[in-house]
């Protein structure tokens, strides 16, 4: 389960979606949401946008793994695709904040959790992005500014931190996070039989 957190702006969709196109080993879990499409985004593959009522009934058939209130919308994480794409040996990408970070970390899966937090540069910089993005009215600008320093502040509840200064060399950090995490000896299945039958046991 690896997670992708960052303020707003700092580049978590964009390293999200270099990463899809590239590993066929990764699922990215598909959050519902509350708020509404941005011009571009696709149901059921940036989000699902859902009713607030729709939202609230998935929290009561506990249908979510993880959920949160963010900018005034909420955000939650569907619990069976997730479930289905873990029992099938594969991994899953989270682009989710720090209050969904701390509910996986809770639950029986933490110690297949690997956390990667992603600062911008500077916060001129964040600022500039979200600007440049296009996608947000000045106001929400603002907000998602002023929870910025909120969201940074929990950069020490993560494994690995990231300056996404150039996208390329960010990128690269978070193929190697990748490639050690999927080395680690507990997350390679079938290592025992691997290495019995070569010493012929
Ligand atoms: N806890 C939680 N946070 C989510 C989920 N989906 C998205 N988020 C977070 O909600 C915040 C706002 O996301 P979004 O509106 O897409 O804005 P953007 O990240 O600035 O493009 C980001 O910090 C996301 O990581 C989710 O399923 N659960
Ligand atoms: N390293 C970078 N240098 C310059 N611009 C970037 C970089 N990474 C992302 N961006 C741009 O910044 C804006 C915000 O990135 P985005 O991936 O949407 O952030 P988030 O998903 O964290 O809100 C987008 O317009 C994106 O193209």
């Amino acid at each position: 389960m690896f997670v992708l957190s960052s303020p707003s702006g700092a580049g978590k969709t964009t390293m999200s979606r270099a990463l899809m196109a590239e590993d066929n080993e990764i699922t990215m879990s598909v959050s519902a949401t509350t708020r509404r499409p941005r011009p571009g985004e696709v149901d059921g593959v940036d989000y699902y946008f859902v009713s607030p009522d729709q939202f609230q009934s998935m929290v009561q058939e506990n249908a979510l793994l993880e959920w949160a209130t963010v900018f005034g919308n909420r955000y939650g994480t569907p619990r069976a695709p997730v479930e289905a794409a873990l029992a099938a040996g594969r991994d899953v990408l989270f682009d989710i904040d720090w209050q969904g970070t701390q509910q996986l970390q809770q639950t029986d899966a933490a110690s297949d959790l690997v956390r990667v937090f992603i600062l911008p540069p500077t916060l001129a910089e964040l600022e500039r992005r979200l600007t440049s993005r296009n996608t947000d009215h000045p106001d929400v600008i603002a907000g998602r500014m002023a929870r910025a320093r909120d969201e940074i502040s929990h950069w020490g509840e993560y494994d690995y931190i990231l300056v996404n200064d150039d996208a390329e060399t960010c990128l690269n950090e978070i193929r190697a996070i990748l490639k050690a995490e999927r080395l680690r000896r507990k997350r390679q299945l079938g290592l025992a039989g691997f290495v019995r039958g070569m010493l012929g046991e």
